[in-house]
């Protein structure tokens, strides 16, 4: 089975992702990819990979990223969050967070992170 990844980034942190998925992209393009819906928007757009987009994360998308992990949906979460703004979901954001530590699913929070996780995704599954 394809890895699947969760891609979250924050306004502030779009910009990052989107180099990062560039940087990856044939790796990514290996993998069943879902994303918050802005986020998910910009990596079809200018990445030009295949994403399921969910809800807006203030509009809940977090909340579906989490839920569907909680159920074995989800192999890894690229959540790259802005540590300089509040968000007016911070409770959906923690709880996206706690639902990777509660299920044991892989999270990078940051880019050298993410590097790291793809890196290892792609050894083991032989991709990118
Ligand atoms: O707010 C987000 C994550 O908490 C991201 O949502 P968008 O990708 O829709 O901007």
């Amino acid at each position: 089975m394809a890895p699947r990844i969760a891609l979250i980034a924050h306004d502030g942190r779009k910009q990052a992702m989107v180099a990062l998925a560039q940087e990856f992209a044939t790796l990514l393009a290996g993998c069943t990819l879902c994303a918050t819906g802005t986020t998910g928007q910009r990596l079809q757009d200018e990445v030009g990979l295949v994403v399921e987009r969910l809800l807006s994360g203030p509009l809940g998308g977090d909340l579906q990223i989490g839920a569907r992990l909680a159920v074995g949906g989800l192999d890894a979460v690229i959540f790259l969050r802005d540590p300089m703004t509040a968000q007016p979901h911070e409770p959906d954001i923690n709880a996206l967070v706690r639902a990777c530590d509660v299920h044991d699913v892989p999270c990078a929070t940051n880019v050298s992170g993410a590097r790291l996780m793809l890196r290892q995704i792609a050894l083991q599954a032989g991709i990118g």
